[in-house]
């Protein structure tokens, strides 16, 4: 498997609305997208900009969301994963679960629009890692 570009990092906010404030007038963040639900996924999501990854912002949505004992842990919020893209989601997968990696879920499809599924922090140096599959139009 060849590991592929940093995407996002994940962070989970218990408010979408004032973690955009912070990123507009605390970073200077000037492309910020409008947040969407994810119902599938549990989270409102909205990307913010920057030159060499985006930052994503997730907000608990329902009651089933996998981030909500995340944020009971750190009330504030915090980092809450890496996301890499692959060429391939299915060689990824296989590539992870031949070396014993717990693979969290099914592959889905994630807020960019391609297969994602999530690697579990203890297997992976403490980090939830995403993987995702690059968009068709940037191979
Ligand atoms: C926007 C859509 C999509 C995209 O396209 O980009 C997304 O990014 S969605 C993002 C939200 N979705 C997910 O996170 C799905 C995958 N996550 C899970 O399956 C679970 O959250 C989890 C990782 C298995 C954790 O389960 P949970 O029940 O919340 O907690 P536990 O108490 O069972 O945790 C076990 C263990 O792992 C540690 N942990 C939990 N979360 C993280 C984290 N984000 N980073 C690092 N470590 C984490 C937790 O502290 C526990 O450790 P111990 O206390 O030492 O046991
Ligand atoms: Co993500």
């Amino acid at each position: 498997m060849k590991l592929g570009r940093l995407n996002h990092v994940g962070v989970a906010t218990p408010s979408i609305e004032a973690s955009v404030a912070f990123y507009r007038d605390m970073m200077g963040a000037e492309v910020i997208r409008e947040p969407f639900d994810l119902p599938a996924q549990g989270v409102k999501v909205c990307f913010v900009d920057t030159p060499n990854a985006q930052i994503e912002l997730i907000e608990p949505l329902g009651d089933a969301s996998p981030i909500h004992t995340f944020l009971a842990r750190n009330p504030g919020g915090g980092q809450h994963h890496l996301c890499y893209e692959v060429p391939d989601i299915d060689e990824a997968r296989a590539w992870f679960e031949a070396k014993g990696v717990r693979v969290l879920g099914a592959p889905r499809i994630g807020a960019h629009g391609t297969m994602i599924f999530f690697l579990h922090p203890k297997d992976m140096g403490g980090v939830l890692t995403e993987i995702m599959e690059t968009p068709r139009n940037q191979h």
